[in-house]
């Protein structure tokens, strides 16, 4: 266990989430900034920091490297980076020990709590479509917060419930968990994400907008500050949030 104040590296802090991320821990007084790294610079810059947790939101093609070898050099892993899948988080599963990861595809409350009641929503109202939009210059799509509300999803609906899939007409969206995503890219847009249901003679719709980056800094402190004290691999801040 930490008994000073928790020193925090960051990778990715040239970018929108990095810089932000920066801010918020320079500003929370439990917690001390020792290192700001971008892709120019060298993992070894947060061991001789002395780095207790390192964030990352750097770029879906580097998170995998990133995270693996912070857990290997025993520094905690906070991730944001959007791309990891399945066998990357079991991968990395295997790597805790030494350090432990939290991993996150969205960190604002109102996200969370969105994905947490498309779940519920969905035992009741198994027909749904997700419409993710956000800022231009995102390289991934669908959004990882809409590959999660979509698997999260599957595990809320109940298995008696046949649910018919997607025709496969090309103008619905991509299909995951049979699950149609829509996904717009449009500049003046953050992070948006609508999950629509569909029943008889009804429809119901969870929205949540981050309209500012602001909105996911409360959830990376949290996970900050939690990570020491979380063994192995979590996936999602709804088991910080939720979970006793
Ligand atoms: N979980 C959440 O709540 C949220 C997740 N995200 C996710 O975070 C990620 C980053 O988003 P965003 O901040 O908008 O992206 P940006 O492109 O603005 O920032 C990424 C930064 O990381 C740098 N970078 C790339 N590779 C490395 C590396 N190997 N080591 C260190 N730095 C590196 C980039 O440099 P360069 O430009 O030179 O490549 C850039 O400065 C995305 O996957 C996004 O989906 C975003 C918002 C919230
Ligand atoms: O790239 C972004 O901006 C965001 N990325 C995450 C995602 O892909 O879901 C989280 C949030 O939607 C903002």
């Amino acid at each position: 266990m930490v008994d000073h104040m928790l020193r925090v590296a960051v990778l990715g802090a040239l970018g929108r989430m990095g810089a932000t991320v920066c801010d918020a821990v320079r500003e929370d007084p439990e917690v001390e900034l020792v290192a700001a790294l971008d892709a120019d610079d060298s993992r070894e810059a947060i061991i001789d920091a002395g780095a207790d947790v390192c964030v990352d939101f750097t770029h879906p093609d580097s998170v995998r490297t990133n995270t693996a070898w912070l857990l290997k050099a025993g520094v905690h892993a906070v991730v944001g980076t959007t791309g990891l899948t399945d066998d990357d988080l079991d991968q990395l599963r295997a790597l805790t020990g030494p350090a432990n990861a939290v991993v996150a595809p969205n960190f604002a409350i109102g996200a969370v709590l969105m994905m947490e009641l498309s779940r519920q929503v969905a035992a009741h109202m198994p027909h749904v479509e997700i419409i993710e939009s956000h800022h231009d210059r995102k390289v991934d799509a669908p959004s990882g917060t809409a590959l999660r509300t979509a698997k999260l999803i599957a595990e809320g609906r109940q298995q008696a419930i046949d649910v018919p899939g997607p025709d496969g007409h090309p103008a619905r969206g991509q299909v995951t968990e049979d699950i149609p995503v829509h996904s717009v890219r449009l500049p003046g847009l953050v992070a948006h994400q609508e999950v629509v249901f569909g029943g008889l003679g009804q429809t119901l719709t969870i929205r949540h907008d981050s309209i500012d980056r602001t909105s996911f800094m409360p959830g990376v402190l949290l996970a900050v500050k939690e990570v020491p004290r979380r063994p192995g691999l979590t996936v999602g801040l709804e088991h910080l949030l939720f979970d006793s």
